[in-house]
């Protein structure tokens, strides 16, 4: 399903936090969001998913205003997995993921087996079957993150927001957690701090003091002078051997 921002804005006591925001994510495509601490991505995020409104411009899934859906329409549409979510205490990991089922059930449309078999599907491809009886407070920073993800996952989106899913997790997960988001046929915004990781995006998205300031294939868009202005650092970019994939390697600037 097709993701398009308007011209969105948003700020907070007055200070502009987001401005002037427009981009379109198509069906199926992973659009990498990046740029420096504080420089907008959650809240451009928070904006896509509703759940900040935005003063100015619109959010529009699959060419319908966002403002004008219920939070159940919403959800069953899009998931979102958010920076540092918590989810109450005393509950297993798979209550946890099975509450992103609920937008999908009603009185007329009970909890069933096809409910259990999309949680055991969501659990297993974040390889937390084994932990789904556990009590969520006793889980790890990185296995909170990855029961997060397959929370979203059971939700069955048709749009995935995800804000920095690879903190916490050892490289590994990271790899794997990063795969996955690209096989999935949904269409992904993803916010990243690791761009070598950033440049596996179909496009990238560069945020700096609000503004949207590049949108384009990660090649076009990573350049020495982009990541000389934006994060303030110097850049060689180097080959593997392995497979010819461009890495970049960073410096500070003296
Ligand atoms: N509700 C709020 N009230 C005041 N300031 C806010 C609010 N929400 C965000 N900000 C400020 O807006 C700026 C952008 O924050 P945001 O969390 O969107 O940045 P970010 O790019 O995701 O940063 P990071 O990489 O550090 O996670 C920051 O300076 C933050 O302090």
């Amino acid at each position: 399903m097709r993701l398009r921002a308007e011209n969105l804005g948003w700020s907070a006591r007055g200070v502009p936090i987001v401005r002037g925001v427009g981009l379109e994510v198509a069906a199926g495509e992973t659009l990498g969001l990046i740029g420096p601490n504080g420089s907008g991505k959650s809240t451009l995020l928070r904006l896509l998913s509703g759940v900040l409104k935005p003063e100015a411009g619109e959010v529009l899934l699959g060419g319908e205003p966002l403002a004008r859906m219920s939070r159940r329409q919403v959800a069953r549409r899009l998931a979102v997995v958010e920076q540092q979510a918590e989810t109450a205490d005393r509950i297993t990991v798979r209550d946890a993921v099975e509450l992103g089922r609920t937008p999908w059930l009603s009185a007329l449309r009970p909890w069933s087996a096809a409910d259990d078999a999309i949680v055991a599907e969501a659990l297993a491809v974040v390889e937390m079957s084994g932990l789904a009886e556990r009590d969520w407070a006793t889980l790890s920073g990185g296995e909170r993150q990855r029961a997060h993800i397959a929370r979203a996952l059971a939700q069955r989106p048709r749009i995935l927001l995800l804000d920095e899913p690879t903190n916490h997790l050892d490289i590994h997960h990271q790899l794997s957690i990063l795969r996955l988001v690209a096989e999935l046929p949904v269409t992904t915004v993803i916010a990243l701090h690791d761009l070598n990781q950033a440049m596996g995006c179909d496009r990238l998205g560069v945020m700096h003091h609000g503004r949207l300031v590049a949108l384009g294939a990660p090649g076009e868009v990573l350049t020495t002078e982009l990541l000389r202005d934006v994060f303030g650092v110097r850049a060689s970019f180097l080959t593997d051997p392995a497979d010819g994939a461009r890495i970049i390697r960073f410096h500070a600037v003296s």
